[in-house]
Order: structure tokens, then sequence, then C-alpha cells
């Protein structure tokens, strides 16, 4: 890659998390308006380039380089726009604009594929206004989603889509939802400190973790706090608290790799003197074994459960579940061939982050490129990756590309 493409790359990332001016992070939260800025943004590069453009129903962006002589099987590759709340600038969107600067340098170094090249910038992956995950390939992949959902500050996702699918009928682009590819192929930041820790330049993807998000809700009573006696109050914080610590020390002892992560908390009515009446809290919880899942699924249902007396109700629901899923092994050896070509030092690793990978995996066989991340931070403002691995990853994908398109 030159130093003029690797620019283009960067001057690309620049101006979509420019988009964030004034925020804290990227908060490209789903049909938010900097989302709607930063997909419009990816379609109008890709008319520029004289790619052929889909929107479809959900905001997922296509965009083809009709093969010459087999233009019916795909070949794809991308990730999702969408970030979390306070996010970082590389993670999603490196593997759209990674994915369409490979295919820029494809088009002008080796011309015109024989298959189809295809980018894909998925809508929505994070579950982050959302009560649902990656929702821009399970609509791609023809999983079901709950439309009746809302975020929390009561808009419906059907609502918030229309309007912003609506800004994405630019004109020259065609709406619909596109054939499924023959292959797909994400380039992501590792978002962990295992390649930055060993020095190593490339990971080679070969599961994903599996994963369920849980919302508890605890139901006490408001009550006056100075005049309500310590042992006549349901206060639903305290038994919020007490849940946490509990469940957080089962998880320890259950398994060293299982997470438990609460990392949302709606406390009501939330000021210094009245003893909260209602509090919820979201629980995201990670193996990559399934039967691990399913053990501490239990125990949160039965800690929750149990913890519950006449005067607090506690209750919980699981909105997210994805599974433990086994990328491709042939894409992965491919790819491990060509970074020791390119002389890249490499790793071959499972993702403890989910991905639009593992829904593509369902229906196509699917791999992963990762690249380091400075200090191993990620869903955090100072996500970072340095120009070299940024460039590292680019051109592995276009090695990639290039095998299996032309
Ligand atoms: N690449 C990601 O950060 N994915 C995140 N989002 C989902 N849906 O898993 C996550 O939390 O791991
Ligand atoms: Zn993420
Ligand atoms: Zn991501």
């Amino acid at each position: 890659m030159t130093t003029t493409q690797l620019n283009q790359l960067s001057h690309r990332i620049g101006t979509i998390n420019a988009l964030s001016k004034g925020e804290v992070g990227q908060n490209r939260l789903v049909y938010s308006p900097t989302w709607i800025s930063a997909q419009q943004q990816v379609i109008n590069w890709g008319l520029q380039l004289g790619f052929d453009v889909t929107v479809d129903d959900f905001g997922t962006t296509y965009m083809d380089i009709p093969g010459t002589v087999h233009p019916d099987q795909i070949i794809a590759a991308g990730s999702h726009i969408d970030t979390v709340a306070q996010g970082g600038r590389f993670d999603g969107l490196y593997g759209v604009l990674g994915g369409l600067q490979a295919i820029e340098n494809l088009l002008e170094s080796v011309g015109r594929p024989k298959k189809t090249l295809r980018l894909i910038s998925f809508s929505e992956e994070e579950g982050s206004r959302f009560p649902d995950t990656f929702t821009g390939s399970k609509h791609y992949t023809g999983q079901p989603i709950n439309l009746a959902m809302t975020d929390p500050n009561g808009v419906s996702f059907e609502d918030a889509r229309r309007n912003a699918v609506a800004k994405l009928k630019i004109t020259g682009v065609k709406s619909g939802r596109p054939e499924l590819p023959s292959t797909f192929t994400e380039l992501h930041i590792e978002q962990g400190p295992r390649l930055i820790d060993h020095h190593l330049q490339i990971g080679l993807v070969t599961s994903i973790v599996g994963q369920r998000r849980f919302t508890v809700t605890v139901k006490g009573i408001a009550n006056h706090a100075g005049t309500t006696p310590m042992d006549e109050r349901a206060d639903a914080l305290e038994m919020a608290v007490t849940l946490i610590s509990d469940l957080s020390q089962q998880a320890h002892q259950l398994d060293k790799g299982l997470t438990f992560t609460v990392g949302e908390m709606h406390i009501s009515p939330n000021t210094s003197n009245v003893i909260p009446g209602l509090v919820t809290f979201s629980i995201d919880t990670r193996h990559n074994n399934e039967a691990v899942l399913d053990q501490f699924e239990q125990i949160i249902n039965q800690v929750v459960e149990r913890s519950q007396d006449t005067n607090i109700i506690n209750s919980v629901n699981r909105w997210a579940k994805s599974d433990v899923t086994h990328l491709d092994d042939q894409l992965l050896a491919a790819n491990q061939k060509i970074a020791d070509r390119l002389g890249f030092s490499s790793t071959q690793l499972a993702s403890g982050a989910g991905h639009d990978s593992q829904i593509m995996a369902k229906v196509t066989r699917t791999t992963m490129i990762f690249v380091p991340s400075i200090n191993g931070i990620s869903h955090a403002p100072e996500e970072n990756t340095s120009q070299e691995d940024l460039l590292r990853g680019v051109e592995l994908l276009t090695e990639s590309l290039h095998q299996q398109a032309y």
C-alpha cells in the first residue's frame, strides 16, 4: 500500500470521527444524527468511486464492484459503523474504511475483479442503544429481531430506523437486501492486550466467545431518607449492590475464563434524600464454552430470585444471547500463509469481543483479521492503533481479497 493510500485511509477515518466534535469519544449510536452522517459519508465515497450502492431497511450499506466473470459469486468484507457511547475511533469503522481501502487498492493495482467484491457497512452491532445486538447482520442474514423495542428515552426502534434509513436514500442508491456473499472477511482492532503485549502485528481469529446480556430489575419502596428506620426499609439500591457483589464473587469462583460486567444502572428517583424505590442494571457475561454460560445463567436466576423478600421484588430478563462461534478454518489457513509471506508476525486467537462475523458465520464462510490495540484499550476514547499496524491489516486484507476474487 502506498503512502497516498494510507493517508487517504487516515483522512477518511478522521473525517467520520470528526462528526463527534465536542463530545467525549465517538457516539455513533445506531440511527443517531452522527450515525446518519457517517453512513451518508460512506455511501458518498462509494458512489464517487463507482461502486453499486444498495441500502437495506435497517440502514446497512452494501457497495459492490461487480465481477467480470462470475458476478454472482460475492466476496465480501466489512464491519459495523455504530459505536458504543463514548467509544473509540477504530472499533467497527476500521473494518469498514479499511475494507473500502483494500478494494480501492485492488482496483488501482489489478483492475476489475472476476468475482464481485462487496464492502458492507453494518448498521448496528454494539447493542448500545436498543436492547438487541448485531441487528444489522441479523437482518441481512434473516435472523429474528424484536422490532417492538425502545431506547432508554422511549424512542421506538421502528421510528428511529425509518427516520434514519429515509436519509440514506441518496440519488444513485438502490433499496433492498442483496443476496448473501460466498465469503465474509472482517478486519477489526483486537480490543484487548494480547497482540500488543507479545509484540505481534496480526491476529487471525479462530473463534468468538458466546455472550449473554440481561437486565435485572429491583423494585423496593421509595421513602424518606431521614425518617424511615434502617430495619423498615425496602432499599432497591442496597439490594442491587448486594446482588452485584454476590454475582461477581460467583463469577470469579465458577471459571477463570468467565467475564461478568455491570455497565449500566438506573436509580429511581435518583436523589440524595430519598431511599431508592426502583433500580435496574445490566449484566454482560461471556465465555468460550456454552456450558459455563448455561451454568452462570442458572446462578443469576437463582441469586436474583432468592434474594427478594416481601417488600423487594427482583426480576431478570435475558435480552441477548449469541453462541460461541468457530470461524472458517480454510480462510484462516489462507490468511496465515499470506501473513507469513508478507513477513508479519502473527498468532491465532479467540475473540473475547462479539462481532458481526458471528452472525455471518451462520450463513457463509467467515474469517477475521485483528490488528493490535495500544495498551489493549477499546470501548473508550483512548482506543488507538499505530499507523503501521493499520497499514498491515489493510495489506493483509487486500492480499486476501485478491486471492479470493481475482
Ligand atoms: N467488537 C465489539 O466491541 N463488539 C461488542 N458488541 C457486541 N455486540 O458484542 C462487544 O461488546 O464485544
Ligand atoms: Zn464494540
Ligand atoms: Zn466492533
